[in-house]
């Protein structure tokens, strides 16, 4: 994992342009903040091209979207392919619905995606694979995890990451492991939106989206961790909250200390 991204994005702040969804785009804004990254988030379809001209990434999630939003979030996709700036997929809760599923799929076919990053349940419902989704969260399935998110990248031609207790990286030929987490992070709706645009962040400032992909997950399971160790048990809106100081506090040197990776 190259930890010198982190010092990049802090020393640049590349700005990140959201499609959030209505129900987390404070704490991913705040998230990035902290991070040293520039958010910002968009309803309207007029300035997409020039949101995407000084934009480095742009995140598509798609926790809210409805029919009426599909001309912006088209246009804003359209925008950045032709700005030549990556494009991240949040595809909440693919598993769980039909009209969820279709426009994640219409995306990925009509756009050069860079990154999918989804859970378990989520990453399954694109690669084809049986799950039991449950709405929003993972929900249960058999099958290696590993294989799953190969398989999304594979079928999609980006790079996949599959989080949960560990987050999976997949590239079409390599799947690389973060093994740092907490309970807490799950317990907090919005930490996988937050993992999505800190991806966005660092793809932003490297071509190599794999990297970007992996700094990423490092980033939020480290910060996680060493937030944890600070609030008591089930502190889940404590923790929320600590969590921006931890990231606003981050260094190369303090993920390097507990960063677990295969
Ligand atoms: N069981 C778990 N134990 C530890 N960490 C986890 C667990 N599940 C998820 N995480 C971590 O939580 C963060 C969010 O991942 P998650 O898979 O929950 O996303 P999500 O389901 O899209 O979340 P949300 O929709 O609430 O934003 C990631 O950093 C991931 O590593
Ligand atoms: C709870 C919820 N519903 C749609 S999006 C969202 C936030 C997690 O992605
Ligand atoms: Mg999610």
């Amino acid at each position: 994992m190259d930890l010198s991204l982190l010092t990049e994005l802090q020393a640049t702040q590349p700005v990140v342009v959201n499609y959030a969804n209505f129900v987390t785009p404070n704490f991913v804004a705040n998230g990035l903040n902290a991070l040293g990254a520039s958010p910002i988030m968009t309803q309207e379809a007029t300035e997409t091209e020039d949101l995407l001209r000084i934009a480095s990434a742009l995140v598509i999630n798609l926790g809210t979207i409805n029919q009426q939003h599909e001309p912006l979030v088209w246009a804003l996709c359209q925008s950045a392919a032709k700005a030549n700036k990556p494009i991240i997929l949040d595809p909440v809760a693919a598993g769980a619905t039909a009209y969820r599923l279709m426009t994640a799929l219409r995306l990925l076919k009509e756009f050069p995606i860079a990154i999918i990053r989804g859970n378990s349940g989520e990453i399954a419902a694109l690669a084809g694979v049986d799950w039991q989704a449950k709405g929003i969260d993972a929900g249960e399935g058999a099958g290696d995890l590993a294989n799953i998110a190969k398989t999304c990248a594979q079928k999609y031609h980006c790079t996949v990451v599959l989080s949960g207790e560990t987050d999976y990286i997949a590239t079409e030929d390599n799947v690389t492991l973060v093994l740092n987490n907490t309970t807490l992070l799950p317990a907090v709706v919005g930490s996988g939106d937050l993992l999505s645009s800190i991806i966005g962040a660092f793809s932003g400032i490297t071509d190599n989206y794999d990297e970007a992909a992996q700094i990423g997950c490092g980033v939020l399971a480290c910060a996680g961790e060493i937030t944890s160790e600070n609030v008591g048990d089930n502190a889940t809106g404590t923790f929320s909250i600590r969590l921006l100081d931890t990231l606003s506090r981050l260094t190369p040197d303090k993920i390097k200390k507990i960063l677990k990776t295969r």
